[in-house]
């Protein structure tokens, strides 16, 4: 770690002649949500591009990556596919939301009860004192099985507006060609590392005949909101 943050240091200062090889910035995106509401298969469908063959609960947490490229920087993706049921998460709940960037909650729309429990979701993101600009989106999955969903699109848009929440509805199963109706996976994830990206510009500042290379700016590494395990070589 220490030498980690000393070569931060040192790259904030280099010019351009100088400068190291481009590094890839992390976003960390923890999905949480009920158990059995498609949380792996959903990371897994960004991750893989298909539908697990077969899933079981998670225990702790899964981790899933993805490099995807935005105006040119590529920026890894890392999903923590989190446990859940209780008895699988609790000790490790501390460490889900540790320098999240960003988070998403799911619910599956055939179970009223997974809808029922998000508050107490959002209430764990509270005990865990997660900040205001921490960005959080909301999921409704499986909607494949819209004959026999519970759970709205009125419904569910009325919770999200109440959270100040975008809403999106998906399926971690069905083929997402054109003539489909629901969110594509691939976007929903995209929309969440486009608003990291735009919250956190990777090039600051040019002072004369320099460029320097900044991820992030001096307050927020004092505040720690952007925590130095984003970061890697
Ligand atoms: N029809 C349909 N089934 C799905 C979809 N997503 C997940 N499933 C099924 O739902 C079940 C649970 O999916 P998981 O992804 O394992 O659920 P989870 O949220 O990760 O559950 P935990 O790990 O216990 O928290 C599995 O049988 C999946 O095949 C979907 O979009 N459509
Ligand atoms: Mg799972």
């Amino acid at each position: 770690m220490a030498d980690m943050e000393s070569s931060l240091e040192f790259s904030s200062s280099l010019t351009c002649s100088t400068l190291p090889p481009p590094r890839t910035r992390i976003f960390k995106i923890i999905v949480i949500g009920d158990s059995g509401v498609g949380k792996t298969c959903l990371t897994y469908r960004f991750c893989a591009g298909k539908f697990p063959d077969k899933t079981e609960a998670t225990i702790g947490v899964d981790f899933r990556e993805k490099i995807i490229e935005i105006d040119g920087e590529k920026i890894k993706v890392q999903l923590w596919d989190t446990a859940g049921q209780e008895r699988f998460r609790k000790s490790m709940v501390q460490h889900y939301y540790r320098n999240v960037h960003a988070v998403v909650f799911v619910y599956d729309v055939t179970s009223a009860a997974s809808f029922r429990n998000l508050p107490a979701w959002i209430e764990e993101c509270r005990q865990h004192a997660l900040g205001h600009e921490v960005p959080r989106i909301l999921v409704g999955n499986k909607c494949d099985l819209r004959h026999a969903a519970q759970v709205s699109t009125e419904v569910a848009q009325q919770f999200a507006d109440a959270h100040s929440m975008p809403l999106f509805e998906t399926s971690a199963k069905s083929p997402q060609g054109e003539s489909n109706d629901s969110d594509h996976v691939e976007a929903i994830f995209m929309t969440v590392a486009h608003k990291l990206k735009s919250q956190k510009p990777l090039v600051l500042s040019q002072p004369a005949n320099t460029v320097t290379l900044r991820g992030r700016d001096q307050e927020e590494e004092q505040r720690g909101s952007w925590g130095c395990t984003c970061w890697r070589s």
